[in-house]
């Protein structure tokens, strides 16, 4: 097993045992995969004008090859020269033309692809939307993250440059190879001999170098992904001296896969030189026919002079095409990431048959839930039934592990269960259409996402368009309005990325303020408190209390503490409900609730 299999495996497995696809079956790509030709179907509108142009350009060559042939002929054959001043324009115009259209064909193609890339990112960016929040909780998302910025890019260059450079080169080979049956079928048969060997030349060089170039587009993503997550984590590795070991693995890893790149190259050059080679002699073989035609005078001196051009000129589509032939390893190599992407099926589908939208009660029903992440696994949820009616406030503790975030995620629908059925306001939520059903909630979790940005822009993302007295009376609800304004530039300041220059606490209370913005009916608050200090934890809490007032609230928590007021408290273990009831009934009875309440050391 090469060094750069090894890696693959290593990646596959370190991912298959989180139960990821690599490559979700995708395989070996064919050059022409269907399904990457399906892929690109959005795409292809852009390309006739590069297909246009680069067959006019083609034709120019041919052109050029006729009017060459032409005025050699005529000298050959003592016409007065003036008489071949037109041929000499024609000449000039054609090539004169060409290098417009070169120059045009450049400019055209490179937007096509880069316009390529874009739409392929954009359409790639919908589709994570589509597949939600369950489906990148099971990522890596330093791997997608590479297969949208660098999988795009591989891709546009194939659809954008060598896909229309096989059709120009194809019919370019086809015409010209169509004059020379014209001008004589042994030459021509002998030419298109070669064009199709030459031809065969680059699928050659794919198949002796497509597995390759696919060990490196698997393992490029991956290696992409463990630098992020190298950056990341830098603080912790730092702290466990760690640091320059990992780097000294991804140093080692990187030139693994440099090393395997260089050998792709060499053998893409191995596997082009004796294809060449049959090129260049199926050319001699022509000429030698045409001075045999015409020593036997079957040919005119100009006709082998054009059969000479001509031979020469169908070359080029295969020159071409060859030059572009990276692009499409390339964008094979990438398509299986991609294809990863598009192909994958979102694990909450949209409601083929949604309600009609209507005002829904903030009624939460779960009917006998129970949901494995993965097929085998022990039910994260299991048989779980209870119901939240409107305007309660409702506690889900337990042990790590037990389920509780799992709750969360079936109730914002991120997946849906293998067994039972969640409603809200009696609706079961697999009807209700996504954004009505998110419209539902608003949720405050632990690790709060702050976008870089302003306080404001944070904010307004709740409900875009608020008005500047919204915003504050949201922050002052949510006891972060005065920290807000204490900052340099007040709503103004960059909170930078994920608002690391935010304390815990802070960031909190500005995800409690988008909670008050958004106004939905259900508030979910999971594990709120838990990163914060006991200062913040007070703070928060009261925010809590004040935005939950009118709303239906599912608050999950480690902390008892936290949950003491609530109406009812479901103690979840193993995936079950144990226990449940209020406070005082559940500290009295010796259950689970019980046990975690001496482990906080509030019970004795
Ligand atoms: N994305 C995932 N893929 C596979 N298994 C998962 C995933 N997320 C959670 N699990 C598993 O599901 C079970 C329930 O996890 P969950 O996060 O819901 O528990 P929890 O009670 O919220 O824990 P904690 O209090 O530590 O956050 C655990 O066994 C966990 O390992």
């Amino acid at each position: 097993m090469t060094e750069e299999s090894k890696i693959v495996e290593e990646y596959t497995k370190v991912e298959s045992r989180r139960g990821l696809s690599v490559t979700s079956g995708a395989g070996h790509m064919r050059l022409f995969d269907p399904r990457v030709l399906a892929m690109g179907r959005g795409e292809y509108g852009r390309l006739w004008s590069v297909i246009a142009l680069g067959l006019l350009i083609a034709s120019s060559y041919i052109a050029q090859g006729v009017l060459i042939a032409l005025i050699i002929e005529a000298v050959f054959s003592g016409r007065p020269i003036a008489g071949s001043i037109p041929l000499f324009a024609g000449l000039a115009l054609v090539i004169a033309l060409r290098w417009a259209m070169i120059w045009a064909n450049d400019r055209v193609a490179a937007r096509a692809a880069t316009n390529i890339a874009v739409s392929l990112r954009r359409r790639m960016y919908r589709k994570l939307y589509e597949l939600g929040p369950g489906w990148m909780l099971t990522q890596k998302s330093g791997v997608v993250q590479a297969t949208i910025v660098d999988g795009a890019e591989a891709l546009q260059n194939y659809y954008g440059r060598f896909l229309p450079q096989v059709i120009v080169s194809s019919l370019a080979g086809l015409s010209i190879m169509a004059i020379l049956l014209y001008v004589d079928v042994i030459i021509g048969l002998v030419v298109g001999a070669m064009m199709v060997a030459s031809l065969l030349q680059p699928l050659a060089i794919y198949r002796g170098v497509g597995s390759g170039i696919r060990v490196w587009f698997v393992a490029m993503p991956r290696l992409f992904a463990e630098y992020v997550d190298n950056i990341q984590g830098i603080v912790t590795l730092k702290s466990f001296n760690a640091s320059e070991r990992h780097g000294e693995q991804l140093y080692r890893k990187t030139n693994t896969l440099y090393d395997a790149e260089i050998g792709i190259l060499k053998d893409e050059v191995l596997w082009g030189v004796p294809l060449g080679l049959i090129a260049a002699i199926g050319g001699t073989v022509a000429i030698v026919i045409g001075a045999l035609r015409m020593d036997a005078g079957s040919l005119s001196a100009g006709g082998l002079l054009f059969v000479l051009l001509l031979v020469r000129e169908a070359l080029r589509p295969v020159a071409d095409l060859r030059q572009t032939i990276h692009f499409s390893f390339a964008g094979m190599g990438a398509a299986e990431g991609v294809l990863d992407i598009f192909e994958a099926v979102p694990p909450a589908p949209a409601p083929a048959d949604p309600v009609a939208p209507k005002k829904l009660e903030p009624a939460i029903v779960f009917e006998g839930v129970t949901f494995r992440y993965r097929e085998g696994d022990a039910p994260a949820v299991d048989n779980l039934s209870f119901a939240v009616q409107p305007g309660e406030k409702v506690a889900i503790v337990g042990r790590s592990g037990s389920g509780k975030t799992t709750v969360t995620s079936l109730l914002l629908r991120f997946f849906d269960p293998q067994e039972g059925v969640i409603r809200l306001g009696g609706e079961d939520i697999r009807r209700i259409r996504p954004e009505h059903l998110r419209a539902m909630y608003s949720v405050v979790s632990q690790d709060t996402y702050l976008f870089h940005g302003t306080v404001r822009d944070n904010l307004l993302l709740a409900k875009p368009g608020a008005s500047r007295e919204d915003l504050e009376s949201a922050a002052r609800t949510a006891l972060a309005h005065e920290f807000i304004a204490a900052l340099p530039r007040g709503y103004d300041t960059v909170v930078g990325e994920r608002g690391v220059k935010l304390s815990g606490g802070e960031r909190q209370r500005i995800a409690i303020a988008r909670a008050v913005l958004k106004g939905a009916p259900v508030l979910v608050l999971d594990e709120a408190t838990s990163s914060v200090d006991v200062a913040n934890e007070s703070l928060i809490r009261e925010a809590v209390d004040r935005v939950s007032r009118d709303r239906t609230t599912i608050v999950i928590s480690h902390r008892l503490s936290a949950v003491r007021d609530a109406d009812r408290i479901y103690v979840m273990e193993k995936g079950r409900m144990v226990e449940s009831g209020s406070h005082t009934d559940l500290s009295r009875c010796n259950g689970n609730y019980h046990a975690l309440l001496m482990a906080e050391g509030e019970c004795v």
